[in-house]
């Protein structure tokens, strides 16, 4: 392959500094070293995480980077060693790593993997602690190990899926991240069962897919809750029941929904980042076993509290990272899922965009009407 070996001279949105305009410039993307696979990024979606990183707040937010984590592409070239995928393979870069070897992937207890989290935290590669970006000489750092906000980018051999070529890569980039965390927070993270009360705090991509992994897992209720009662309408689609909006309501929202449920939710899940609705989110929980899913990702500085008679009384405080997915080993079988009709994903998407337009997408974000805007990147 031409590019092969080469540095490839190519466009990507770069985050100068926090809170700045991204701004679209050429960026030379080295070659893949040992263990690492280059991958030509064909549609990238946002993530909130993607803004929060951006805001400032994350206290792994490194400057100049590029962002970006919920993707698909094809493999343009691989670094000596890498087995698993080879040019023209279809993959979705994985920021949740698995290696299958180190103590947390053979632990069979957690989808978290430390074989490359040491350097993805400190947007590097393994091999040299380098990145593998610049713009006119200027070293560019990595995000999540994945950068998706890129016609090109690098990524460690272990933070790669090889999915069905068939699948449509505008549509399963989603697989990336939104749509398994919600499923996956519902299915491993908290193993809903049949006829559970479950409320889901926040109706974006994340807390509609809970809504939607809670009603594939049967449950009773879905009480979704939001402060944009917009938001209800789209959300009755993803299996929603019954909404509630706190702004309607002089009472705490965790008093409001215990009222509703006799005592409170079977399981919650806050998908939002907000400290305060996660404790609401754990105390609207019924006494004795109601388990709460932390989803959404808190500012640097925040914390939890509740009291610890919370506890004490059966309540269960549990968190989520992707969903407990095996990145590699899982999400081609989501591919497969979604072409099988089995999992929505298009219905997650309401806008498309163009990399060059990646600023105007991020507006959109903050706008009630939009859960995913895909951005073509290429052409
Ligand atoms: N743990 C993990 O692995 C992952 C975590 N995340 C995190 O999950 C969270 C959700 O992500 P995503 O769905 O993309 O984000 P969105 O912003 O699309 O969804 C959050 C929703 O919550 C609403 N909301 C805001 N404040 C409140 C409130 N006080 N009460 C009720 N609803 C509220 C928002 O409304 P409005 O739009 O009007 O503000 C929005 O509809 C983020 O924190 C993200 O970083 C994402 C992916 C993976
Ligand atoms: N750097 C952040 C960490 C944010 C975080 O918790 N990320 C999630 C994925 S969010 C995707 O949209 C995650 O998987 N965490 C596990 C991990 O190892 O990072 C911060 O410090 O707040
Ligand atoms: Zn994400
Ligand atoms: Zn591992």
């Amino acid at each position: 392959m031409a590019t092969q070996g080469q540095v490839i001279t190519c466009k990507a949105a770069v985050a100068w500094e926090a809170n700045k305009p991204l701004l679209i410039e050429e960026v030379q993307v080295a070659p893949p070293q040992a263990g690492e696979v280059r991958v030509k990024i064909l549609f990238t979606a946002l993530c909130h995480t993607d803004a929060y990183t951006w805001s400032g707040k994350d206290p792994e937010g490194l400057f100049p980077c590029i962002l970006g984590h919920e993707a698909a592409g094809i493999v343009e070239s691989v670094g000596e060693g890498v087995t698993e995928v080879q040019p023209g393979d279809h993959v979705i870069p994985c920021y949740q790593a698995e290696c299958r070897e180190c103590k947390f992937c053979k632990s069979g207890k957690t989808n978290l993997c430390g074989k490359v989290r040491a350097a993805t935290g400190v947007g590097v590669m393994m091999n040299d602690r380098k990145s593998r970006f610049s713009v006119k000489g200027a070293s560019i750092y990595h995000f999540m190990g994945t950068s998706t906000f890129s016609e090109y980018t690098v990524v460690h051999d272990v933070s790669v899926a090889k999915i069905d070529p068939k699948a449509p890569l505008e549509k399963v980039c989603l697989l990336g991240c939104g749509v398994p965390t919600g499923l996956g927070a519902v299915w491993n993270t908290a193993k809903v069962e049949a006829g559970s009360i479950v409320a889901v705090f926040g109706l974006g991509t994340v807390g509609l897919a809970v809504a939607e992994g809670a009603k594939t897992a049967g449950a009773s209720r879905i009480i979704g809750i939001d402060i944009d009662s917009k938001k209800f309408e789209i959300a009755k689609n993803f299996g929603v029941t019954e909404f509630v909006n706190p702004k309607d309501h002089d009472k705490p929202i965790q008093q409001v929904i215990v009222d509703l449920t006799d005592g409170g939710v079977d399981y919650s899940f806050e998908c939002i980042g907000n400290v305060s609705i996660m404790r609401a989110a754990l105390e609207c929980c019924h006494k004795g076993w109601g388990t709460s899913v932390i989803v959404g990702v808190a500012a640097s500085g925040q914390e939890i509290s509740t009291r610890p008679f919370q506890l004490v009384t059966g309540r269960v405080w549990k968190g989520t990272a992707f969903g407990g997915f095996k990145s590699r080993s899982q999400v081609p079988w989501l591919v497969e899922k979604y072409m099988k009709k089995e999992i929505k994903v298009d219905e997650y998407i309401t806008h498309n965009l163009t990399l060059a337009e990646i600023n105007e997408a991020f507006d959109l974000m903050h706008e009630g009407g939009c859960l995913r805007c895909v951005l073509k990147v290429h052409g």
